[in-house]
């Protein structure tokens, strides 16, 4: 066995299976603490929350739970591989909630036949908890899941392989072009990728600034072109009125590349072929577009990310996810809206380009960091995310509106 898959086996078994627990928050001890948790106390909540549903946030863990829902249909980019085989990758997501934000998650694996089954079931759930994070469900069934979802839930659903992805690969965008001296309305962008990941990031740097017809995106056929016959309606908005067939054809003088398809996709020849200065982001995990080692060996111009925590320049939706539901829930906001999303974008952006905290160094075995090209974007560790991701968030659910309740006074100051 290599080394990691020893490791990773090893963490994943012992000393108990799994990486997630439950605890309680209430003593449980004597005949009087069981009447006030159970039976007769517990009827108290349950009429208060049978006669006004917001009540739930007061008497139940509801404001603090995130459910983590999957069908397993795109895991990392290992593929397809069924809900049960999705659990290791949805308790990680719950670890990662509680670890950064002191978020309680919880993992559900979904098994069904249609798409319409699977919304079903997410509705028919959604109340019990105050956020709902889907993940790792393949496009383009996504979209239409997503869609569904915030309209039929009263709760905020976020599908984070779309806007956790989008909203830290924008975050690192803006700074790495920033760093390479490049604006991103100029940049020639090539998107390897035209699934959930790719869609939603190529619309959020649209909205950051970048320019719908300087885009190419490839799926497993090639350049998505206005002559194919076979788009579904999300490729079709990245249909270019193009010659350009292949990978190779538009990465020629690209200025960007960003990968959200799956492992040693983009050949050094390729990389090679890019304008001077460029930005690849090789975000498919566990396995990248092209090894930074690779990459860096073919030339020594580019900034170089990765989705990978063994790299500089992690690019991954953990940077995001347990700080904007934080953001979220704490004000009860009844949607995740794009004013939100760029609300993280910035607040994200602006950390890379401070003096780094000794505990993050010391977690990331660095002696230094410094805002430049091995350090793009803040490391997930990094204890300024949390409140400064959170409330930039929160303020922008109650400026635009979505908020159910006022900031808390002092929130995360
Ligand atoms: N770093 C991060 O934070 C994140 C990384 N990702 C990574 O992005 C990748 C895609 O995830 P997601 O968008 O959720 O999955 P989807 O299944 O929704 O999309 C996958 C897309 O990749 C394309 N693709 C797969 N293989 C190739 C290939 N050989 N050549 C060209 N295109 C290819 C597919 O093409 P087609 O449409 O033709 O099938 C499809 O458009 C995964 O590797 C995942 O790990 C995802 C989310 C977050
Ligand atoms: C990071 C993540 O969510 C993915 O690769 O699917
Ligand atoms: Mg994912």
């Amino acid at each position: 066995m290599s080394d990691i898959r020893e490791k990773a086996l090893q963490y994943h078994s012992e000393p108990v299976p799994g990486k997630i627990s439950i605890e309680l928050t209430k003593p449980a001890e004597t005949v009087n603490d069981l009447a006030l948790a159970y039976s007769p106390g517990v009827a108290e909540p349950v009429r208060e929350i049978a006669a006004d549903p917001n009540n739930a946030y007061k008497y139940t863990a509801k404001g603090n739970m995130v459910a983590v829902i999957s069908n397993g249909t795109a895991i990392l980019g290992l593929g397809n591989l069924g809900p049960l085989a999705s659990k290791p990758v949805m308790e990680g997501k719950a670890l990662l909630f509680k670890r950064f934000a002191g978020l309680d998650s919880i993992d559900i694996e979904v098994k069904h036949r249609t798409t319409e089954d699977f919304i079903n079931t997410v509705e028919n759930i959604a109340d019990t908890f105050g956020g709902i994070n889907l993940e790792d469900i393949k496009a383009p069934e996504c979209f239409e899941i997503e869609k569904a979802l915030i309209e039929r839930c009263s709760v905020p659903v976020f599908h984070d392989d779309q806007h956790g992805t989008a909203i830290v690969t924008a975050a690192g965008m803006l700074n790495a072009l920033e760093i390479q001296g490049k604006k991103l309305k100029d940049a020639l962008i090539v998107c390897l990728g035209a699934g959930a990941a790719a869609i939603a990031c190529m619309e959020l740097l649209i909205k950051c600034g970048a320019q719908r017809e300087h885009i190419y995106m490839l799926d497993r056929k090639g350049v998505i072109h206005t002559r194919r016959d076979d788009l579904n309606e999300y490729k079709m908005l990245f249909a270019n009125n193009t010659d350009k067939r292949t990978l190779q054809d538009v990465i020629e003088e690209a200025d960007v590349f960003v990968g959200v398809s799956g492992p040693d996709l983009l050949a050094p020849e390729d990389l090679k072929l890019m304008a001077d200065k460029p930005v690849v982001f090789a975000c498919s995990n566990p396995d990248p577009e092209i090894k930074p080692e690779v990459a860096n060996a073919a030339r020594n111009d580019l900034i170089m990310a990765t989705g990978r925590s063994d790299y500089p320049n992690q690019v991954n939706n953990v940077l995001c996810f347990p700080f904007i539901f934080r953001g979220a829930l704490d004000v009860r906001a009844t949607a995740i809206n794009d004013e939100m999303k760029i609300a993280a974008v910035n607040a994200i952006r602006a950390i890379a380009k401070e003096p780094v905290p000794e505990e993050v160094l010391s977690a990331s075995g660095e002696s230094s960091l410094e805002f430049g090209k091995d350090y793009i974007i803040p490391k997930p560790m990094d204890p300024r995310l949390l409140p400064r991701v959170a409330r930039a968030v929160a303020e922008a659910a109650v400026a635009s509106g979505v908020a159910q309740i006022e900031m808390p006074e002092n929130y995360m100051l």
